[in-house]
């Protein structure tokens, strides 16, 4: 089981120490991996060094400058998290080749598409009965970093290992008629989704999340949901199908 964790669902130190013990939770009945983003620790440190940058289609363009920054920032995310997950491992895509990418266009820097994960590493940390807590920056041909956007690097791990994955957001899941929260589907099918993205109902922040959600559906997981990281006690039932918004192949 993958879970995608980011954004502002991360912010509050409480909010992701419960979480953690939610997902820490979970290893009596399920091998989970948690992929990580950090928006905002990432904003944090440029602004702290008076850089700003800028989004393109919700992806940071982001120039070799800004790449070192957005990597310690991940980083130093990530050594927490796994800790807070504890009997975790801290990785990035970096180590052991976890994630491969190519440059994805070049007008945008050092942004990556992935074309590799090294799912066998994963399995063999999963199969030890250690949870790999994954930052998502990915190594480049070049041997240098590339900034992965979470969701898509969530999606694809997912998508490698086959297995469902649970996407921790900052809303409930993903509503007809944002931002209503009576308006939530708690499911959705892949022509649904489409028609979401084709005719504007979902937008902004999801478009990505839903992009990862039918990637690792057309891989062979089986199910993806997203769900709100805001509210304790959410993942487990998220897992069980019974909060979020399900979205089945
Ligand atoms: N149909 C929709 N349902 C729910 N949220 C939506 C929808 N369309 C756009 N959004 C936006 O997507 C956001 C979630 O994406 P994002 O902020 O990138 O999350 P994260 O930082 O957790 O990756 C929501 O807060 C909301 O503003
Ligand atoms: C290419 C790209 O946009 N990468 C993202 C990686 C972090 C991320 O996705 O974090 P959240 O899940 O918290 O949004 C970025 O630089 O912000």
């Amino acid at each position: 089981m993958i879970i995608k964790y980011g954004g502002n669902a991360m912010k509050s130190p409480q909010l992701r120490r419960a979480v953690a013990a939610e997902i820490a939770a979970l290893r009596g009945e399920y091998l989970p991996v948690v992929v990580h983003g950090g928006g905002p620790f990432i904003e944090r440190e440029l602004a702290a060094r008076g850089l700003v940058s800028e989004f393109r289609n919700g992806l940071r363009v982001t120039p070799p400058e800004l790449m070192d920054v957005v990597e310690m920032a991940l980083c130093a995310l990530n050594k927490r998290l796994s800790q807070e997950v504890g009997q975790a491992v801290g990785l990035m895509g970096r180590d052991s080749q976890l994630l491969q990418a190519e440059i994805l266009d070049p007008a945008l820097g050092r942004v990556g598409r992935i074309t590799e994960v090294n799912a066998e590493l994963l399995q063999t940390l999963l199969g030890a009965g250690i949870t790999p807590v994954l930052g998502c920056i990915a190594v480049g041909p070049d041997g240098d970093a590339l900034n992965i956007n979470a969701d898509t690097a969530a999606g694809a791990v997912a998508g490698a290992l086959g297995q469902g994955i649970v996407f921790l957001t900052d809303v409930d899941g993903v509503y007809r008629a944002y931002p209503d929260p009576a308006s939530l589907a708690p499911h959705l099918t892949r022509a649904e989704v489409e028609d979401g993205l084709a005719s504007g109902w979902i937008a902004g922040g999801m478009i990505p999340k839903v992009r990862a959600a039918l990637d690792a559906l057309e891989r062979g997981a089986p199910f993806a949901t997203i769900a709100s990281g805001m509210t304790a006690g959410v993942l487990a039932a998220a897992v069980r199908g019974e909060a979020g918004t399900r979205i089945t192949p």
